[in-house]
Parts: C-alpha cells; sequence; structure tokens
C-alpha cells in the first residue's frame, strides 16, 4: 500500500505511463459509476487511495459537490491560531520565502493543523474554487472533501503525492498533491504541509513527471525545516525562560545574601575569594571590583588555622583575627564546606561574625545588662550624695576603681552607673569571685579552647574577661580571688591581653575594671591572702560607699521608694504606712543596709492586710531590735542581730521563692540578688525548693 520509503509517491515514484493513465481514468470511472466495494477491484490505483475513496463516499461526500460549508467558527479559530502561533510563524516565514517561486509556477501552499483545519494558504488560487473557501479556518477532511493528499498523510503519518484522478473532489481532477506531516519530537502529528500543483498536457511527460517528483522531495523537506524550527524555538524558549529563572533566582540569592547581618565569603580549597556579600566587602575594606585575585589567607594572621579546618570539609568554626589596611579585628567564623556530588570538597562558604557583636549578644542574653545610672541612685543625705559626686568624677576617668563598703550598701550599682557614665554600648560583665568554685573561676574568666580538658565544649568557650571587651568587667568580692589566680588576673589588666586555656594565640581585649569589696582588704594584704601589686592596681580611685546608718533620712527615702517599686512591679495599691511601723523603719540599725531595707519593705507589704503597714508585719528580727542605733554594741548582741538577719534573710527568701512558685530567676529578680548568690543562700539555708 505504501513505498518502501514510507511515502505513497506517485505510483510508488514510477512514472505513470499511457496505459496505466488510461487505466486510472477507468478505475475512477468504475468506481464513480459504483461498480465495486473492494479496493483490489481498482488495480489501477493505489490500494490507500482506493481505501480512502470507498470511506469518502460512505461518508457521504458528493464528488461533484461545489462548496465545504464545514469550518470552525471565529472563537475556535482564534483559538485555534493562538494554540499554533509558533507553528504559523515558522511556516508564514517560509512561505513568504517560497512565495514568488510558487507564484510564478503556479503552485499553492497550505498548511492544515493536525484535523484538517487550514491555518495558512500562499500561491496561486485554484481555478473554480471560491476564495471563501480558502479561509483560515475551513475544515479539510476525509469528512469533509474526501481523499486528497494530506487527508492519506495526515492518516499514514508519511509524505504523499497523489495525481489527478486520484483526487476525490472534481476540484482537484487537474492537480497534483504532494504532502508531508509535521511532527513534533515525540511523533505525535500536529499539522500537514501541501503543495499542490496544476497538471499540465501532457502529463505523461517524463519530466514533468521527474519535477512532480522533486516537488515531493521539497514539500518534504519544508516540513523537515518546520519541525526542525518548531524545537530549536522550543528549547530557545526553555533555555531562556531557564536562564531567567535562573537570573532572578541568582539576583534574589544576591539580596538575600547582601541583607544578611553578617559577612559571607565563599573560598575555593586554595583560600582564593570567589565571592562576598556586601557585608564581606566591609570586613575587607574592599570594593566589589577588588575580589578578584583575592585570597582570604592575605587577611590571615600567620599562625591562622582557618584554611586547616576548610581542608577538613566538615562544618566547625574558629575564632581568627582579620587585618585589613584598616584595621585589625577579631572574628568568629563559621567554615561550611562545598561539596560535589560525589563528596568531592570545592572549598566553603565562610560565615563572618564580629566577635565584639556576639559578646554583645551573649550579654545581652544573659542579663549582662547594666541597668543603673546615678540618677537611679536614691538618696538625699550629704554621705551618698557625696560619693554619688566623685564617682561621677571617676566614671569620667579610664582608671580602675576600686569601691568598699558594707554588704548592701550599693556597690553593684554604683559599678553599673559609672559604667553607664562611661561605655554604656559596651557589656557589663559581673564576676562574684565569692560565689565561684575555686576549680572554676579560671575557667570563668579566661574562657578555654575547644577539647583543652574533658567535659569541655568543643568549640571552647570565651571567658568572662573576653566577654567584657569593650565594656566593664565588675570582679565583686575582689578580697575572696584565689590567690594563685591573682598574678594572672594582674597580667591580664596591665597586658590588656588574654589567652584561654588550652589556646595558643593572646587575644586583645580592652575593657575597664571595676572591683568592689566588703572587707577590709589591708587586711587581708596583712595575712599575704592578697598581692599587694594587684591591690594597687585595681585600687587607683578608691571609692567609700556609706553605710545606711550613716545617711541621715535616707531611710525614709529609701523605705517610700521601695514600697512604690515593689507594689508598682507587682500591680498592688501602695499600703499606708502605721505610725509605730514608721517609727521602727527609722530607729532600725539596718545592718544588712539597703539591701535588708528594701527585703524588709518587700516582706511588710506581702504580709499587710486592710492595705496597711503596722508594726506587726515588719520582719522578726527588726521587732526583736531593743536598742534604737547599731552603734557600740559588744560582741553577742552584734552576734545576735546577725542571728536574727539570717533567719530574716531565710524568711526573706522563702517568701520570694513562693511568690514566684520556686522559679529562682524570678525570685532572685524580686530579692535583687544574682542567682548564683540565691543558689548559694539556699544551700546554707538548707531551704526546700
Ligand atoms: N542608693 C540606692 N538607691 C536605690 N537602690 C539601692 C541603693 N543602694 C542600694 N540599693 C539596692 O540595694 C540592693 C543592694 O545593692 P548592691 O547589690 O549594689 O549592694 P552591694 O554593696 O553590691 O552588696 P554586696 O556587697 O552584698 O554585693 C540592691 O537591691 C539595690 O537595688
Amino acid at each position: 500500500m505504501l513505498s518502501e520509503n514510507g511515502s505513497v509517491a506517485l505510483h510508488g515514484l514510477q512514472f505513470v505511463t499511457k496505459e496505466r493513465w488510461e487505466a486510472m481514468t477507468q478505475n475512477r470511472e468504475r468506481f464513480l459509476k459504483n461498480e465495486s466495494e473492494n479496493p483490489c477491484d481498482f488495480s489501477a490505483i493505489n490500494q490507500a487511495v482506493a481505501e480512502s475513496w470507498i470511506r469518502s463516499r460512505n461518508l457521504g461526500i458528493d464528488p461533484f459537490q461545489t462548496r465545504i460549508d464545514k469550518s470552525l467558527n471565529s472563537k475556535e479559530l482564534e483559538g485555534l491560531l493562538d494554540k499554533n502561533k509558533l507553528l504559523i510563524n515558522i511556516t508564514q516565514k517560509l512561505f513568504n520565502s517560497f512565495k514568488s517561486l510558487v507564484d510564478s509556477s503556479g503552485y499553492s501552499l497550505y498548511l492544515f493543523d493536525k484535523n484538517g483545519v487550514l491555518l495558512l494558504f500562499t500561491g496561486a488560487f485554484p481555478q473554480n474554487v471560491d476564495y471563501d473557501r480558502l479561509m483560515p479556518g475551513k475544515i479539510f477532511n476525509e469528512s469533509t472533501v474526501g481523499t486528497c493528499s494530506h487527508v492519506l498523510s495526515m492518516r499514514y503519518r508519511c509524505p504523499i503525492q497523489i495525481i489527478g484522478p486520484e483526487q476525490y473532489s472534481i476540484y482537484y481532477q487537474n492537480m497534483i498533491g504532494s504532502s508531508a506531516p509535521i511532527q513534533d519530537e515525540k511523533g505525535e502529528l500536529i499539522a500537514t504541509l501541501v503543495l499542490n500543483q496544476e497538471l499540465i498536457n501532457p502529463v505523461l511527460d517524463s519530466n514533468y513527471q521527474k519535477l512532480c517528483i522533486h516537488t515531493l522531495g521539497l514539500i518534504i523537506a519544508m516540513a523537515e525545516a518546520i519541525q526542525v524550527q518548531i524545537e530549536l524555538e522550543k528549547n530557545n524558549q526553555y533555555v531562556s525562560s531557564v536562564n531567567k529563572d535562573l537570573r532572578l533566582a541568582y539576583d534574589t540569592l544576591e539580596a538575600t545574601l547582601d541583607c544578611i547581618d553578617e559577612g559571607i565569603v565563599n573560598v575555593d580549597q586554595t583560600g582564593q575569594v570567589i565571592r562576598m556579600n556586601q557585608q564581606g566587602l566591609q570586613i575587607f575594606n574592599l570594593k566589589p571590583g577588588q575580589i578578584a585575585g583575592k585570597n582570604i589567607r592575605d587577611f590571615l594572621d600567620a599562625n591562622s588555622s582557618l584554611m586547616e579546618f576548610v581542608a577538613k570539609g566538615e562544618k566547625s568554626s574558629v575564632e581568627e583575627m582579620i587585618c585589613t589596611n584598616k584595621d585589625e579585628q577579631s572574628y568568629l567564623i563559621e567554615i561550611h564546606p562545598v561539596l560535589t556530588q560525589n563528596t568531592q570538597l570545592t572549598g566553603a562558604i565562610l560565615r563572618f561574625n564580629h566577635v565584639k557583636k556576639i559578646n554583645a549578644m551573649v550579654n545581652s542574653r544573659s542579663g549582662a545588662i547594666a541597668k543603673y545610672k546615678f540618677a537611679d541612685i536614691i538618696g538625699e543625705s550629704k554621705a551618698i550624695k557625696e560619693v554619688i559626686e566623685l564617682g561621677n568624677r571617676f566614671a569620667g576617668l579610664q582608671e580602675t576603681i576600686l569601691l568598699s563598703g558594707e554588704s548592701g550598701t550599693g556597690k553593684e550599682i554604683f559599678a553599673q552607673a559609672i559604667h553607664n557614665r562611661r561605655c554604656s554600648q559596651g557589656p557589663f560583665i559581673a564576676v562574684n569571685c565569692s560565689a565561684l568554685p575555686r576549680d572554676l573561676i579560671e575557667c570563668e574568666l579566661f574562657g578555654y579552647e575547644g577539647g583543652s580538658f574533658t567535659g569541655a565544649d568543643r568549640s571552647g568557650r570565651p571567658g568572662k574577661i573576653e566577654l567584657a571587651n569593650g565594656g566593664t568587667l565588675f570582679l565583686d568580692e575582689i578580697g575572696d580571688m584565689p590567690l594563685e589566680l591573682q598574678p594572672v588576673l594582674l597580667r591580664v589588666i596591665e597586658n590588656k591581653q588574654v589567652i584561654r586555656i588550652g589556646g595558643r594565640n593572646y587575644k586583645k581585649v580592652d575593657f575597664n575594671i571595676i572591683a568592689a569589696t566588703n572587707k577590709d582588704l589591708k587586711k587581708i594584704m596583712e595575712e599575704d591572702l592578697f598581692r599587694k601589686d594587684l591591690f594597687f592596681r585595681l585600687s587607683v580611685l578608691m571609692l567609700k560607699l556609706p553605710a545606711l546608718r550613716d545617711r541621715e533620712n535616707d531611710v525614709e527615702i529609701l523605705s517610700n521608694y521601695f514600697i512604690k517599686k515593689y507594689c508598682q512591679k507587682v500591680g498592688r495599691k501602695t499600703p499606708l504606712i502605721h505610725a509605730e511601723a514608721r517609727e521602727k523603719i527609722l530607729s532600725y540599725s539596718w545592718p544588712g543596709n539597703v539591701r535588708q531595707l528594701e527585703n524588709a519593705m518587700i516582706y511588710a507589704i506581702n504580709v499587710s492586710k486592710d492595705n496597711t503597714i503596722t508594726l506587726n508585719c515588719l520582719p522578726d528580727n527588726i521587732l526583736s531590735e531593743k536598742t534604737g542605733k547599731f552603734n557600740g554594741k559588744d560582741s553577742t548582741e552584734e552576734e545576735n542581730i546577725l542571728l536574727s538577719i539570717a533567719s530574716w534573710e531565710k524568711t526573706a527568701i522563702q517568701v520570694a521563692l513562693m511568690r514566684a512558685n520556686d522559679n529562682i530567676l524570678v525570685a532572685a529578680e524580686m530579692l535583687e540578688i544574682s542567682k548564683a548568690t540565691l543558689y548559694r543562700k539556699i544551700k546554707e539555708y538548707n531551704i526546700k525548693v
């Protein structure tokens, strides 16, 4: 039925002889007279053609019909043209370049969609055909026009040429139709291309028949060209849409990286910089065009271990000094290896965070902030005003300050106020030298490198001195600093550099020191428990805080202040103070100073009824004091008072824990002591939590 090369060509690409032509004409006449339904009876007609004749007739197609009425409506046509836009554009260009050839030779070119709907037409207008007939949207298939070349080409998905008598319609009896299918990359039919040429006399001329074979070749070549072009365009569209997506993804990534508040640097295995974000450029003091040829090693210390970590190909972090032509700054660098799909290391993404920034973050999270300012220090007495004035002056100097005074006189709040005058933006790191176990104080102060001892953090930890960089290190209860650590501390203060336990490198640190003691340091020095050199280094400026008993009317001012502050905090109405209670508060000796006064007020508020603090609301130790002032008592009296302070303190802690539902942090805040002190006291007083 089909020729060997898959096409139904002009009679198997054989020339039509005179006898064959006559036989074809006779076969057609027999068909029209309805003499046979068996395709085999039409021996001169290609069997595929004969079968199509029979189907066309069975579909009721009149071979002599003069009109083709079937066409798409305008909306359907619009949709179809839109759907086939690419095909039509490509074919139109091809038709344009063949237009003059086609016009001059009396040929016509057609493009039909896969269902035979006319999409494009160019060339000679066939005789006897209405112009309307060749408008896009007309449907030309077996059920509208019967057998013709593109109908068979669509059916058999191969190039086809059929000649005059083989055509079903009377219109095409003087035509040779050459048709080729256009398929997509999956082999699905998308359209057919047709070239119709008029039969000329003598049709049996061998040159003419050769020409006809070439027109079939031409239409096959055109269909293939369209097919290739469609694929190319689709690929181009795909590539350009992928390119667009990639560009968008890249731009988004760039913008994202640039709004990250840390330096992000991509390096290869040798440390060569590939790219860095805006923050990275700032860290390295570079402009965007200056990255090329830069190696990360150019900015590192000779002892740097960064590239050793990169070579390991594992996620890790390291602290390094970055030296630029502007300055030297310490950064914590997180290393994220970059691996290929087969896990080959190609480089790393390095995330740079300024150590000062991390420390500030850690400090603000861990509560290492100073809240008190000089304005928050309450008191009208001459004694307190003098120290406030002196403290203010000292704050303007960068020397170390030693605060002394009894417990609870406000040494820490003075330290905070001085810090806030000097460098409020920096961290305020308080270390209570008496609260830390002896074997931990060294780690706490100096920090340690990863793996320097069993149980140490893998990535190491900075000590309080490093954390205080750019701010203040407040060494409370300095008299309890272990003797063996005192020379190390002195060295740090003098050299302003620190080395972590197990560390290789010294780190520069810049911080102010404020030390505090409630002990007589001179006496401890005489006992050889405190080094003179450290004492002199710490006590460049000395500030002695007055005891409450030496602060004239401050007890009244402070008690009113604490009552108001506490009531505001817990949302209670401020209670009245009964005259008797007021008298007791004012006459009491307050050996525990301001802290004791504050806690006594909190206690009184909590036990008060009817919004009045009566005498009975005051803690027992206050009520049980017989004499007015705490002056010149003998030692047993003093011990008794201290004993009662302890019992009062225990009660205050129990009340705070109860109110805080045993939450240590909340209770410590209520009592305004550190967590460590609260733990120590809980242990000391054997309080069950
Ligand atoms: N002048 C003041 N104005 C307001 N509050 C004060 C004042 N003095 C002390 N306080 C309060 O007293 C309590 C004790 O203060 P602080 O901890 O500073 O004393 P300290 O001398 O450091 O005590 P210690 O020697 O026991 O560590 C805190 O709760 C603080 O709020």
